[in-house]
């Protein structure tokens, strides 16, 4: 309806003295070619009646009589030959423009006209050597004026070379795309050739052999488009009452049939070439014998890409890849091998509930504190008490009254919470006198950890209600830990590890483990053929040494970017699709692509590191923490010190997930959680754990080192890998340079903005500081050098962009607060 409208409304602007002209032009190139053939085929006697135009007496043989005679003998024979036709069909050409009808692109045509209008011609007169008519008078002047010059052989050449030179530049052929084209034929013809024999066999390598040579890269993907349109045969149905035609010949109307149905297309998305299946066709047999053929598409028509089918032969002959095959006998540590440290069952000890509850409401009472209800929970390390204040208390009045809390009840520990997240209480935690410990034992046998749909499940021990407490480690996606001496990190470390390990087969997970402290982790030596990753070429997997970490940290950078390499090609968003999709056989080895275990960097004592290696350790653990979560590359990073010049800026904001056992200072606890508390903890496991939201308050498991070498030992006495998993060489030349560290005394004044417009535009261009501060080039420059100092942006790209490190502009926040602590 509205295509009618359009039309209606194109035909009416046309004016009247258009339609006039454009008739004309019209009816003038059919004059000129009718009067052009008949001039032809006539031309001698025309031309002897040439110049008798007002003698009656003369009768002329043209068709439009002395009018066309004088026309083909202007236009053909003292002109340009056969080449007037163009002239006609350039007046044709004018006469639809007119029209507005765009059936030529009128600059091209009369390009190409100019061109052969000049060319025919010379050509003619150079074949004909003047004689007859085909060259006409300009051609045969000009070739011979052309002959006279450069010779009868340049003659030919020139006339040749631009025929060539015309075709090149006009139709943009290369190489390339002359073998393309070849290759299209190649296809359409002899391919549909093939394709006419069904269940052949040479057809199907044929077809396999063009798709691989198509698309080398990821041959996975390939799409099916199916044209819907008005011509679609997909709904029709062939019924009962369908009447044969009746024609006395035999007849097919498969011709027919095929060109009005229009034929699904597959498009390759690496070529994007569109090839034509076969679409088979049902023969019904009417009673006259004759073959009349019809398509139906149905859905199982539509051709399943070769790739598809491929992979579907593959998993149907072999089954889906299965990762643990090489190491198909490996058996999972059972929870036998860790300690029984007897009944873990919390008891209650109501004199010291009874105790504390009144001493709570007691000291309350004399800051006139009314409390409107109390309750405790009972954990395995403390016990929470949650008030309901009377109305009209104010939250800051009980906070304010936190040490003189602790002093009463004369215990370490003390916390308090106001308000209680989510709830309408204020919560004082108090340690108990005599806590129940949370053994590994228990907590991996618990049904919540045995249950647990998670890529990298971690127990870490049990919660203020003693309920076990699992969380996701893939999607964290790190963790910081940190804890003063003896508050029970190494086991933390233990407990994170044996989870993983008690969840994860060997071809699942890899483990890289930095240990300055080098005794910390040795005892996971034995499991290097079964779950460590290392440089090759090294002896230990374990790292001990500090220089080795930097080459293995720029490794593990070099190891993040093949892996999203092989996520792009395969068209992959994460590891976990890319997994499934090369276990479902679409994924080609021989393309690079291979099953991607998980890696987990757990460094140890990351503050002796950043003491040691500085930004080269920083720069790599902070581009880790930043892209390396979609490509199964986690990293657990613990300090002793969780001072701001071990846990900088760049790396907090990367890290949103933490753990803190006790701490030293409430300064401490700030630089960890970002909030007090980890000070208040009881040590020996009392941990908090922050993911970035909510704090919660946990009892770490505990796994002593005998637990931890008796798994060791049952995965190490077990067939392992020849070697360790290797990761990507690196040379240290290819460090990238690092400008100095940040001097907060030689900021720009812009700095701050600077980096506010870096980080909410995501972009680390100096051009664009430049353009959004009004700066000269150099102070752009500078200030972007700054930020790179202070871990805002990373190095030095080349023509690219630098490489934003922090991703909101709370972070930045954050980091300013933290670089002004400096
Ligand atoms: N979850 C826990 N449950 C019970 N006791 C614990 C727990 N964690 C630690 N402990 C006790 O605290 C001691 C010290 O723990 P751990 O070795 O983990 O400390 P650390 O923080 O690693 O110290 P360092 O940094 O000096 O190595 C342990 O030997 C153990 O007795």
């Amino acid at each position: 309806m509205k295509n009618e409208q359009n039309t209606a409304s194109n035909t009416k602007i046309i004016s009247k003295p258009r339609i006039i002209s454009g008739i004309s032009f019209i009816v003038l190139s059919v004059v000129l070619l009718l009067s052009f053939i008949s001039y032809l085929m006539n031309w001698k006697a025309d031309q002897s009646q040439a110049g008798t135009m007002s003698d009656k007496t003369v009768e002329s043989s043209n068709l439009f009589g002395k009018i066309g005679d004088w026309l083909g003998n202007l236009f053909i024979f003292e002109s340009i030959g056969v080449a007037a036709f163009i002239v006609a069909f350039l007046f044709f050409v004018f006469g639809t423009l007119i029209f507005k009808k765009n059936y030529f692109k009128p600059w091209k045509t009369i390009s190409h006209s100019l061109f052969f209008i000049c060319w025919i011609p010379i050509f003619f007169g150079a074949v004909t050597n003047g004689e007859g008519v085909l060259g006409g008078v300009y051609g045969y002047q000009i070739m011979d004026y052309l002959k006279s010059y450069i010779g009868l052989v340049g003659l030919w050449m020139v006339l040749l070379v631009s025929f060539v030179l015309y075709f090149v530049l006009e139709f943009n052929l290369r190489p390339s795309s002359i073998k393309n084209k070849l290759n299209d034929i190649n296809d359409n013809t002899f391919g549909r050739l093939k394709n006419m024999m069904p269940n052949s066999e040479e057809e199907f390598e044929a077809d396999e052999d063009l798709e691989e040579e198509i698309i080398p890269e990821n041959p996975a993907v390939i799409e099916t488009l199916t044209p819907k349109t008005e011509n679609d045969f997909s709904n029709i149905k062939v019924t009962q009452d369908f009447e044969p035609i009746k024609t006395p010949n035999q007849t097919s109307f498969k011709e027919e049939t095929k060109e009005s149905a229009p034929e699904p297309i597959i498009l390759s998305s690496a070529t994007a070439q569109p090839q034509k299946p076969v679409i088979e066709t049902p023969v019904i047999k009417s009673e006259d014998d004759f073959a009349f053929n019809v398509e139906i598409k149905k859905d199982e028509d539509f051709p399943v890409s070769s790739e598809q089918q491929k992979s579907d032969d593959l998993v149907s002959r072999h089954g889906l890849y299965d990762h643990k095959l090489d190491l198909a006998k490996f058996q999972m540590p059972s929870v036998e091998l860790l300690k029984d440290y007897g009944n873990e069952e919390i008891t209650i000890n109501k004199d010291e509930l009874e105790e504390n509850k009144n001493r709570i409401v007691g000291l309350l009472k004399t800051f006139n504190v009314g409390i409107s209800e109390i309750k405790a929970t009972i954990g395995p390390t403390v016990t929470l008490y949650e008030i309901v204040p009377e109305a009209g208390i104010r939250v800051a009045a009980i906070k304010k009254l936190q040490d003189d809390i602790a002093l009463n009840l004369s215990a370490l520990g003390i916390r308090i919470i106001a308000p209680m997240p989510g709830k309408g209480t204020i919560g004082i935690e108090v340690p108990r006198k005599n806590p129940t410990m949370v053994s590994m034992r228990s907590v991996v046998a618990s049904p919540k950890f045995q249950s647990a749909d998670m890529d990298l499940p971690i127990v870490f021990g049990r919660t203020i209600s003693n309920e076990v407490f699992v969380a996701d480690l893939a999607k964290m996606p790190h963790l910081l830990m940190a804890g003063a001496t003896g508050q029970g990190k190494s086991v933390g470390i233990n407990a994170i590890l044996t989870s993983l390990i008690y969840k994860k087969h060997p071809s699942e997970l890899k483990f890289v483990m930095v240990d300055p402290k080098k005794v910390e982790l040795s005892l996971y030596s034995k499991i290097e053929r079964h779950y460590l990753a290392k440089l090759p070429d090294t002896e230990d997997a374990i790292i001990t040494d500090n220089a080795k970490v930097i080459n293995t940290l720029n490794s593990l950078c070099i190891e993040m970017d093949d892996r999203y390499e092989l996520l792009k090609n395969a068209f992959c968003k994460n590891i976990k699709e890319y997994n499934a999709k090369f276990a479902q056989r679409k994924l080609n080895p021989e393309n690079g692509h291979r099953y991607l275990p998980y890696i987990v960097l757990v460094v140890d004592e990351f503050a002796d590191l950043i003491m040691t290696a500085g930004k080269e350790v920083e720069h790599p653990i902070a581009r880790l923490a930043q892209l390396a979560r979609a490509i199964g590359i986690h990293l657990i990073v613990a300090t002793q010190r969780p001072s701001v010049n071990v846990i900088t800026g760049m790396i907090k904001a990367n890290f949103p997930a933490r753990v803190a056992f006790r701490v030293i200072s409430g300064v401490d606890s700030k630089t960890i959680l970002d909030s007090p508390g980890a000070e208040q903890l009881v040590g020996k496991g009392d941990m908090l754990y922050f993911n970035g939201n909510d704090l919660t308050r946990l009892q770490c498991a505990f796994v002593d080192t005998p637990e931890v070498e008796r798994i060791a030992e049952f995965i190490g006495e077990q067939k392992g890998y020849s070697d360790a998993y290797l990761l990507p060489e690196y040379s240290g030349e290819e460090a990238s340079s690092t400008v100095g560290a940040f001097d907060p005394n030689e900021k720009d004044a812009l700095f701050e903005d600077a980096a506010r417009i870096v980080i909410s535009t995501q972009q680390g261009s100096t051009s664009m500081l430049q353009r959004q501060l009004k700066l000269g080039y150099n102070r752009a420059g500078r200030i972007m050098d700054q930020l790179e100092a202070a871990g805002v942006v990373g190095g030095f790209n080349g023509a690219k962009a630098r490489e934003v490190l922090i991703s909101d502009l709370n972070s930045l926040e954050r980091l300013f607060d933290e670089l002004k602590g400096r």
